[in-house]
């Protein structure tokens, strides 16, 4: 870790990857603190805010909402959780080129990303996990249509970002399919969190 500067790990994959799970998973174990970029603009957007109705549509429609506000978020939120020696798990984000270029300009300094894990499992798996999820979640986003979306914007958007972790070596690649400990044993060993 570099003195004084928070570490960060970005969570990348599509909806339905397991990366909220596995973040779970990560908080209790090994004590990361997690933040999802989902889970702050859904609460931002049931405050009430200037921009819940934005905020809204983009995640209906399963589209990026602009970084400044996303971006926001998170600064107040690592912030809020203490800055100096933390782990942060952020997850969900850089979701697009305008996400990273925005956290670049703001962030690019003060903290330092070490890994985007990357969670990697089939449309199939995603969808099927993400309809199950349907059933409980409440979420406008959980549905047959909005999942087609959302899996289009990940394909076109999120992996030329994995992408461009992985040119800078910082990609950390697991496949999610399958039993949930057994996904987080391999995250475990592959971020070197334990010993092989
Ligand atoms: N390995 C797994 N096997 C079966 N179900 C899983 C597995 N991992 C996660 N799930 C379930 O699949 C659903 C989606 O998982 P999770 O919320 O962790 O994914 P996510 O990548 O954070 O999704 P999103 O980006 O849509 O929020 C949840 O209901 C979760 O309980
Ligand atoms: N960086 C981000 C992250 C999320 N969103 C919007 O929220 C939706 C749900 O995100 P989850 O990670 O909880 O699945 C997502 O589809 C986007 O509409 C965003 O705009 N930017």
């Amino acid at each position: 870790m570099e003195v004084g500067k928070p570490e960060v790990t970005f969570v990348l994959g599509g909806p339905g990857s397991g990366k909220g799970t596995q973040c779970g998973k990560l908080v209790e174990k090994h004590g990361f603190i997690h933040l999802s970029a989902g889970d702050l603009l859904r609460e931002e957007r049931n405050s009430g805010s200037k921009d819940a109705e934005l905020i809204n549509e983009y995640i209906k429609e399963g589209k990026i909402v602009p970084v400044e506000i996303t971006c926001n978020l998170l600064k107040k939120a690592m912030e809020a959780n203490g800055w100096d020696k933390s782990r942060f798990l952020i997850d969900g984000f850089p979701r697009s080129q305008d996400n990273l270029d925005g956290w670049n300009e703001v962030m690019g300094d003060v903290v330092n990303v070490s890994t985007c894990l990357y969670l990697n499992t089939s449309e199939d798996i995603m969808t099927e996990r993400i309809l199950k999820r349907a059933e409980t979640s409440g979420r406008v986003d959980d549905n047959e249509e909005a999942v087609k979306k959302r899996l289009s914007t990940y394909l076109e958007s999120t992996i030329p970002i994995i992408k461009h972790f992985e040119e800078l070596g910082k990609t950390v690649e697991v496949d999610s399919t399958g039993e949930i400990e057994d996904i987080f044993s391999t995250i475990e060993t592959s971020m070197k969190l334990v010993e092989e």
